[in-house]
């Protein structure tokens, strides 16, 4: 199918006012190109420690949407310029050009498809529902996985160094808790590997049904994990639910900015003798990392490296 693109040159100001009224007007999803630098915030969810340079905000913001080649057109482009007009009385829109072009016949739902395919993580395989199990592969440990909206797929070099740290020290008593759980996969594959029970938490909403569905098609039962969304390092109600002096592993794929103030509340949350587990850190803030995991009293027992990622396994004594 091919799609009418119409992309709107406005303003940094009027953006979110442009968009929710984009929204209102029945556009099904909006894309927006700025030059404003991300938060803090967007920058953990989107798990990106390093931006490119950018130029400097300029206030100009371009807003795209898209329509479906057989509907009309015309209607909604006066519809969306009477809004910009109105949106105009009260905040600067700018110029308002609407420029039009038109996308390729693409299957956008599964075009995506192309580009993940089965690999293995030592002796696990890690398979995408529309693909087969080699023969040579029927004696790994077999994982499904979809890539959904929640990061995790395993293909993540700091997936995979937190995996093998997982499998290294997990026991058949192992009660583990995932802190950026996205996709569910370090929990489940804690639990593939014996542990008892897992604990997931995120900040993104799409954490939890992207963890259901990687455990349901696992065939990992709902008694044996639960998943939450909240923020471990302030959130108090979070902590409670969590639980104090329980875990025997924590593992935490995030960011380095993130992993520093995280470390100490995890203290609180491992039993003593317990591991923390942690990755997502580039290998420039590979020493930021250690010192404020011993600066929390944990003993660092490994410091992993693959590719530019590192991976710091440490113990509460
Ligand atoms: C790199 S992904 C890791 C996903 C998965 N655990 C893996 O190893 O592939 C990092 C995840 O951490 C989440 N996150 C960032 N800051 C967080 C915080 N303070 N508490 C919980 N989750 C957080 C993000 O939303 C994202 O889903």
């Amino acid at each position: 199918m091919k799609w009418n693109k119409f992309r709107i040159k406005t303003t940094t100001e009027a953006e979110d006012i442009v968009c929710s009224s984009l929204m209102d007007l029945g556009v099904q999803g909006v894309e927006v190109e700025d030059k404003i630098p991300l938060t803090q915030r967007e920058k953990e969810q989107m798990f990106v420690d390093i931006l490119p340079e950018i130029d400097v905000d300029d206030g100009v913001a371009y807003i795209s949407f898209y329509l479906e080649e057989d509907e009309d057109k015309e209607k909604m482009l006066q519809a969306v310029r009477e809004e910009l007009k109105e949106i105009g009385t009260y905040v600067n829109v700018g110029s308002m050009e609407i420029e039009e072009s038109q996308t390729e016949d693409v299957d956008w739902v599964n075009n995506w498809k192309q580009y993940f395919h089965q690999f293995t993580i030592d002796d696990v395989l890690i398979i995408p529902s529309w693909e087969d199990v080699q023969p040579e592969d029927e004696d790994k440990m077999i994982i499904h996985i979809d890539p959904g909206t929640a990061f995790g797929t395993g293909m993540h070099e700091t997936t995979q160094l937190c995996i093998r740290q997982i499998k290294k020290y997990v026991t058949e008593d192992t009660e583990i808790l995932d802190v950026g759980c996205g996709s569910g996969i370090l929990g489940m594959l804690a639990l593939k590997f014996g542990a008892k029970h897992s604990t997931g938490t995120d900040l993104d909403p799409c954490a939890i049904d992207a963890t259901h569905e990687n455990m349901d098609v696992n065939g990992i039962s709902r008694d044996q994990y639960r998943v939450m969304i909240g923020n471990i390092i302030d959130d108090k109600e979070v902590q409670d639910q969590v639980g104090y002096d329980r875990y025997d592993i924590v593992a935490a794929n995030i960011l380095a900015d993130v992993l520093v103030p995280l470390t100490p509340v995890i203290l609180n949350h491992l039993k003593t003798g317990g591991i923390y587990i942690t990755s997502g850190i580039i290998e420039e803030k590979e020493e930021t990392v250690v010192e404020a995991v011993k600066a929390a009293g944990l003993e660092v027992l490994e410091v992993n490296h693959q590719g530019e990622w590192v991976s710091v396994t440490a113990r509460k004594n």
